[in-house]
């Protein structure tokens, strides 16, 4: 058989020649043989008297150097739209003035709620932690036709990253729109003639204080003034609320708009009634109950089971504090950290290119939790982690050379991560279902104008119509496999098997264990790294930007 392609500049260099020198001298053209040796199986640990790597205590950290922040990736919240301040009943009171015309200000806007993805956040604990979110009331209008003052909007930041999905939604302006459509509908022809009267309903109504309950009886109500609503309300996004917000937001966008404050009672004076003793309420702020999920945006996302050393990895990559342990599920939360393609001697170690043109200078790897065989039936941490490798554009397998065939061990990642894919494609459909029962064609009588505008009637043929819940599937992301511990002794063996099984899975003697038709298996890389001793990672960064190009 034909040894198996070895990737320019990756492998060749770096290596291969740093773990297995004889694997290594077997498999490389003679021409790349004057390369520094350092074999791998000659430092500290089998030498008592080589110096102790400068990184090794970094890389091996006691049990509590590590850096923990509180996280969340998931929460449900509650935001309510601030309700209006009340209108005013009042009257002009002044010397020799002894019944004076009224001069009621109206009530204030509630305050409205926005949101904004922000690059410093990094996780929803703070609004997991909250639940219940309420922009200001509107102040109630006074005497001398002052209006009320706005109530103060809340801000809500979030990750950027977050998706953020609409479960329910009470818009009292919504019920009384509908409400009053019914009414014009039903009583259209009583009150063809004569002047409208409308009745006094505690809810909607103030009156005068000093009023006695004979006089209110006796007082005559104008209809109800039809329901008003912030002209910010067109800003608002369509109902039901999804947003991917996947970039770094300048400026808030609007998520629910304030509720209009009531009117005071120079808006109620008519012929037969120069002194109204009546104001309208204000209306009572619009409520969502809002489910927040963060996904991780990495570059490269980090699969492997527990204890395979996903995180001294990261670790060994990075400048992150991830916790590190001898045990399995040491890692409980993601860990986020940032490679920097850099060697510190003021050159770029890669050098890469944007599309845009501008130089790449760093990259973001996400470190998750490990994933057990039957994750997908909710056993060890579940399944519910890989969705922040979902977004990753190129994953790595990590697996652990010294802990049994490593073939096999990649054959059960790709298959919990295949049971993950199926799971997400249902959700996906289940999201679809929802967002076509909410659709109700333009015209028809319950559809709302405004803030829960009609939804458009979703068009297949142009998927940019359609929600962007999932980019590329992740069985058609560019993927490798980073084997680790291969200082390991014994582990040579276990990384050639595995080396010919991607060969193999490339050439297409092998299928993907994925199953999928359009999995991908463009020449397959597995890098032999020690992450404890920093010695075959520079590789990785190497092969990340590559694959990133794909
Ligand atoms: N010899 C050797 N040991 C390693 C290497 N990488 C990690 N280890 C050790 O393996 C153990 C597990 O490492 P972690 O990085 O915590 O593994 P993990 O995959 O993050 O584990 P979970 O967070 O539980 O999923 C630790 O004791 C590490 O010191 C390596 O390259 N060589
Ligand atoms: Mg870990």
């Amino acid at each position: 058989m034909p040894p198996p392609p070895i990737r320019p500049g990756c492998i060749r260099a770096s290596l291969t020649p740093f773990l297995y020198p004889a694997f290594s001298l077997r498999s490389l053209r003679p021409l790349l043989l004057p390369l520094p040796l350092r074999c791998l199986y000659t430092s500290t640990t089998h030498h008592p008297f080589a110096p102790p790597h400068a990184d090794s205590n970094r890389l091996d950290p006691t049990p509590d150097s590590y850096s923990l922040t509180p996280f969340a990736d998931r929460c449900i919240l509650t935001v309510e739209a601030g309700s209006g301040g009340h209108g005013c009943v009042s009257f002009v009171r002044e010397k020799y003035i002894e019944e004076g015309p009224p001069n009621g200000g109206d009530g204030g806007t509630g305050g409205n709620i926005y949101i904004q993805a922000v690059r410093g956040e990094t996780s929803l604990h703070k609004l997991a932690r909250r639940r219940l979110i309420k922009a200001g009331r509107g102040r109630n209008g006074q005497g001398k036709m002052r209006g009320g003052e706005r109530g103060p909007d809340m801000l809500i930041t979030v990750p950027v990253g977050t998706i953020v999905r609409e479960i329910q939604r009470h818009d009292p302006a919504e019920e009384a729109e509908a409400a009053e459509r019914e009414a014009d509908f039903h009583g259209a022809q009583e009150s063809a003639a004569g002047e409208e009267q409308g009745n006094y309903t505690k809810d909607k109504w103030l009156v005068f204080p000093g009023l006695i309950p004979s006089e209110l009886n006796r007082m005559v109500f104008p209809t109800l003034p039809k329901t008003r609503r912030s002209p910010l309300a067109a800003l608002q996004p369509q109902a039901p609320i999804f947003l991917d917000l996947d970039k770094h937001m300048e400026t808030p966008m609007l998520l629910a708009a304030g509720a209009m404050g009531g009117i005071g009672n120079p808006h109620f004076v008519t012929h037969n009634n120069s002194r109204p003793k009546m104001a309208t309420r204000g209306d009572t702020g619009m409520k969502l109950s809002l489910q927040l999920e963060l996904k991780l945006l990495a570059d490269l996302g980090l699969v492997g089971l527990p204890n395979a050393g996903k995180s001294t990895l990261t670790r060994a990559l990075t400048n992150s504090r991830a916790r590190i342990g001898n045990w399995a599920f040491t890692t409980l939360q993601p860990n986020v950290g940032t490679v920097v393609l850099d060697d510190h001697k003021g050159r770029p170690a890669v050098t890469k290119r944007l599309r845009d043109g501008t130089l790449r200078e760093n990259f973001l790897i996400a470190d998750v939790p490990g994933l057990i065989e039957d994750a997908h039936l909710d056993k060890g941490l579940g399944l519910g982690f890989l969705r922040h490798v979902e977004r990753a554009a190129v994953l790595a397998f990590v697996i652990d050379l010294s802990a049994g065939d490593a073939v096999e061990t990649l054959k059960l990642l790709w298959r919990e991560v295949s049971e993950y894919e199926a799971l997400r494609g249902k959700e996906l459909n289940a999201e679809t279902e929802r967002r076509m029962v909410t659709y109700r064609p333009p015209g028809s009588r319950t559809s709302v104008k405004g803030a829960t505008a009609e939804l458009k009637a979703p068009d297949f043929d142009n998927p940019e119509s359609l929600p962007p819940l999932t980019g590329t599937p992740i069985s058609s992301k560019p993927w490798f496999v980073a084997a680790t511990k291969a200082d390991l002794p014994d582990t040579q063996h276990n990384y050639e098997a595995l080396r010919n099984y991607l060969h193999d899975m490339t050439v297409g003697v092998q299928p993907h264990p994925s199953q999928r038709k359009n999995a991908w298996k463009r020449d397959l890389q597995s890098i032999p790294v020690s992450a404890i001793k920093a010695e075959g990672v520079d590789a990785i960064p190497r092969l990340v930007m590559e694959l990133l190009e794909e």
